[in-house]
């Protein structure tokens, strides 16, 4: 059971043209940052937003291919799971989950057992009979999770599942999402701003920015050649984009770095902050690339300081507190900062 999307939505400020497949029991993370469309995708999909030119279809069956087709969101099949799991308020959790099976024709037993069968699979069989509001965060987006089941759907949409929760009970709600999605035989999409959901649940990255798809295809390549600043900054790596000559790429910011072997033209490349040296004098010996350059601003992330060089150098360098403090840093503090030429990793654009 594959999912196929090939799309353009225009409304009016915003328009969003899509392309891509899910094949049945991968999980595809759509990441990217705020206004990115990623929740009007998930809209095309489910149905709630008709798209004005293309085709969506599921297992080979057309959901909506204007202007002939539109299959209703209820005659989808398709389970979705928000970020705010919206249940019903008035409902127990063990009839919230029977509700998408008494609205299929199964009968008020059947859909009951059937439930609660789901709710003990999901591990909250032993709040049932509680209404959402006595629900931890974590139960109520296990409960969610076992409604959107509950109909045996072609696919799965989660949109932000995780977002609402706090830090421990997040890592227990992924680490039983990874099982159950592990189980789905239909396509999954997961919308996420955070890297470690995708990391740790998705096959398949698909990155949009304005509308676009900017990156996609397995998390590690896309992790390790980062074709846009969103991703590098997901991933916390230096990128450039410039233009190479065989043996320096100069930087649309006018910089120009050696580089140990370099394809030619249009290039990205990456610098890991470990691999980034400041020197508060002039560095001697062998780095071909060193840079005399001021401080813009420093970050503390965990046990180590982030340092971000001014314009045109730009790179962002990590080290110790201990050195930051060596180094005497500030805002404004001048400094050296000396990159190996082996430590440029350029690939084409
Ligand atoms: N019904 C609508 N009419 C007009 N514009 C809309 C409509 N719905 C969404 N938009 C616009 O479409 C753009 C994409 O929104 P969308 O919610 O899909 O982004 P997103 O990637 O999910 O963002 P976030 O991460 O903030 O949830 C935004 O600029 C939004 O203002």
């Amino acid at each position: 059971m594959n999912l196929h999307l090939d799309i353009a939505v225009d409304l009016g400020t915003f328009d969003l043209a899509v392309a891509l497949g899910a094949a049945g029991g991968a999980v595809t993370a759509v990441l990217g940052p705020n206004g990115a469309g990623k929740s009007t995708l998930l809209r095309c999909i489910a149905g709630s937003l008709a798209i004005d030119r293309g085709t969506i279809s599921l297992g080979g069956r057309v959901l909506d291919a204007p202007p002939t087709t539109f299959v209703r969101p209820e005659h989808r099949a398709i389970g979705v799971v928000h970020q705010d799991h919206l249940l019903f308020p008035h409902l127990s959790a063990l009839d919230n989950v029977a509700f998408g099976l008494r609205s299929r024709g199964v009968r008020r037993a059947a859909a009951r057992d059937g439930a609660r069968e789901l709710l003990d699979r999901l591990g909250v069989g032993s709040v049932a009979s509680s209404p959402p509001t006595e629900l931890s965060g974590g139960q109520a987006q296990r409960v969610a999770l076992a409604r959107a089941l509950a109909t045996e759907p072609d696919a799965l949409l989660l949109d932000e599942p995780l977002a609402a929760l706090d830090a421990a009970t997040r890592i227990e709600v992924r680490r039983d999402l990874r099982r159950h999605l592990a189980e789905f035989a239909g396509p999954a999409i997961l919308v996420t701003h955070d890297p470690v959901d995708a990391l740790a649940l998705a096959d398949e990255v698909v990155v949009l920015e304005a509308g676009r798809v900017a990156q996609r295809g397995p998390i590690g390549e896309v992790t390790s050649e980062p074709r846009s600043r969103y991703v590098a900054d997901l991933i916390g790596t230096n990128l450039l984009v410039g233009t190479a000559d065989g043996t320096s790429l100069t930087t649309d910011r006018g910089l120009v770095v050696a580089l140990a072997e370099a394809p030619r033209g249009p290039v990205f490349a990456t610098i890991a902050p470990a691999a980034v040296a400041l020197h508060r004098r002039e560095p001697e010996g062998s780095p071909r690339n060193r840079w005399r350059t001021t401080v813009a601003h420093l970050d503390r992330l965990g046990d180590r300081v982030r340092v971000h060089a001014a314009l045109p150098v730009g790179l962002v360098a990590e080290i110790t507190p201990a050195s930051a403090a060596d180094l005497a840093l500030a805002e404004g503090s001048e400094l050296w900062v000396s990159v190996k030429a082996t430590e440029v990793v350029a690939y084409p654009r």
